[in-house]
């Protein structure tokens, strides 16, 4: 089976903006598309950045085991189809997964040669300016998400690498890094 990079660490850390840049540096790699029952921000598209699902339609993949993982965060539903990964990895094409730490640690159970990285910020303050500066969280979503990231980070060790991004272009190398030795030809 093709190699499967989970990112994970807490919201607002920078894993989508490092993924974007990952993606661009190493050729072959794809995303994930996971799927969620939260409502499409501004300039997000079904089937791109989400499959956006009802509780339904969500409920009904899980009853299906359509999920390789899925976990509640924020007072919404968040998980990987199967089909998003096995699609890929059958293919042999290696995949990533951004996904939060309940995910994670169900992946690093079902898939145990996955490579996982956390994510770590520089200081928590930094942390809460950048979900504040991202702009697409209302300020209780905001805390409700500094609150989690609290107990998220007491799980860094858990991790086989972590990366703290501080000076984006540092972050970006160490973690192509990473993946770059974690490929066959690495
Ligand atoms: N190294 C960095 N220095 C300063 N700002 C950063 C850095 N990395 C990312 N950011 C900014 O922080 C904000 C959050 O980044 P991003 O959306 O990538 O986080 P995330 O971990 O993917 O969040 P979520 O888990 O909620 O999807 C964005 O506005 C992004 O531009
Ligand atoms: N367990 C999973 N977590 C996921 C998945 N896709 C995204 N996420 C994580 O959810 C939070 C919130 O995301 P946001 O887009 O609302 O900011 C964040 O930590 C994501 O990494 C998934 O498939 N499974």
């Amino acid at each position: 089976m093709a190699r499967v990079f989970v990112i994970t660490g807490p919201s607002g850390v920078g894993k989508g903006t490092l993924i974007r840049n990952l993606l661009s540096r190493v050729s072959g790699l794809e995303l994930s598309v996971s799927a969620t029952t939260r409502k499409p921000r501004p300039g997000e598209e079904d089937g791109v950045h989400y499959h956006f699902l009802t509780d339904e339609q969500f409920e009904e993949r899980v009853r299906d085991g359509a999920f390789v993982e899925h976990a509640d965060y924020s007072g919404r539903r968040y998980g990987t189809l199967r089909s998003e990964l096995e699609r890929r990895t059958a293919g042999g094409v290696p995949v990533v997964l951004e996904i939060e730490v309940q995910g994670a640690r169900q992946v690093r159970e079902t898939l145990p040669d996955a490579v996982q990285v956390f994510i770590v910020p520089p200081s928590e303050e930094a942390l809460r300016e950048r979900l504040v500066g991202r702009g697409t969280d209302s300020s209780d979503d905001v805390e409700r998400r500094l609150k989690v990231a609290e107990e998220e980070l007491t799980a860094r060790d858990e991790f086989q690498y972590q990366v703290v991004n501080d000076r984006l272009e540092d972050a970006v190398e160490e973690l192509e890094r990473i993946v770059q030795s974690e490929l066959p030809t690495g």
